[in-house]
């Protein structure tokens, strides 16, 4: 049973509605046994791989889902189309469309953010973020990562946006930043394995060829016989994931459908507004239901 939010604005308490934890493992759905399949993101980061269609921004809702309802995970959003992410943008710190740009900008924050992180950490003499510290944990997600860093403006920009990416996956983890980025061209100049295997968790939906399953999930498990290009094109949100240490696992994405994101993106954003607007006084805490 997920924590309740209790808000006390000088009243006395209200219960405001269950919340989840970026520290809690994320339900993304069903592995062959009918089990539910929860994956550790702190501390993690994720790669989605596939083929238009495949279910990519299924499983990505799933995540942003999660951690919209998590009060102690703030999101960056990154959306090249906007609709795809744009029913969280009012639980997100920024939401960034199909700008460079801006896109760069709120990158370099990012990457300030963490190193200011990374010297609080060293003064205190700790390696990594833990769930009583003063900053939040931040989920970071791209969907479509290719739009920004080969699709759109100069080439000198692009670059820059896939150097702040790469250091964000790289060196975020510790200090609570987490990358869950989609793309629907897995190829390796997209991809390259140095950046692929940053990524604790991958998931490779339907690829058209063995080679783009490899560049997801590592290279050599298509030879081993665990190719996303066996999965049917009528199966989205079927695909196989694998974490850093462990083989490729077949799950079917939990799928929220439009209804349900927009009503859950609501309810994560009032829940929100109530931890924003509550005076000192009456700083909303969280008890066991
Ligand atoms: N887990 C799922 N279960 C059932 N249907 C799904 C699932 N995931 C996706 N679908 C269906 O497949 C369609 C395409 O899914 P989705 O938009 O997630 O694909 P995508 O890989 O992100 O595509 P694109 O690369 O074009 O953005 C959805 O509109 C939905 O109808």
């Amino acid at each position: 049973m997920p924590p309740v939010l209790t808000a006390d604005a000088g009243n006395g308490p209200v219960d405001l509605g269950p919340v989840l934890s970026i520290f809690d493992p994320v339900h993304i759905g069903i592995d062959e046994f009918g089990q539910p399949k929860l994956v550790p993101l702190i501390e993690r980061n994720m790669l989605i791989g596939g083929e238009p269609g495949s279910g990519k921004s299924g499983l990505l809702n799933a995540v942003v889902g999660h951690a919209a309802m998590s009060l102690d995970c703030r999101l960056v959003l990154f959306d090249g189309k906007r609709v795809e992410l744009g029913q969280w943008r009012k639980c997100a710190d920024a939401f960034v469309g199909p700008n460079l740009e801006q896109a760069l900008l709120v990158l370099r924050k990012l990457q300030m953010m963490m190193d200011r992180r990374y010297d609080y950490l060293e003064d205190c003499e700790r390696r990594k973020i833990i769930p009583a510290d003063v900053f939040q944990a931040y989920l970071v997600a791209f969907d479509e990562l290719a739009y920004y860093s080969a699709t759109i403006g100069r080439k000198v920009d692009r670059d820059e946006f896939s150097m702040l990416l790469r250091d964000l996956v790289a060196r975020g983890r510790a200090v609570g930043i987490i990358v869950v980025a989609a793309t629907q061209r897995p190829s390796s100049d997209i991809i390259p394995t140095s950046l692929r295997d940053l990524f604790a968790w991958r998931f490779a939906g339907r690829c058209t060829n063995d080679s783009s399953s490899d560049i997801v999930l590592g290279h050599g498990w298509a030879q081993k016989g665990w190719s996303a290009n066996m999965i049917s094109p009528n199966n989205p949100g079927a695909g196989l994931l694998i974490s850093e240490s462990g083989s490729p696992q077949l799950i079917k994405v939990a799928y929220l459908d439009d209804r349900t994101c927009a009503g859950i993106a609501a309810y994560a954003a009032t829940l929100r507004d109530a931890v924003r607007d509550n005076p000192p006084t009456g700083i909303p805490v969280l008890r066991a239901a």
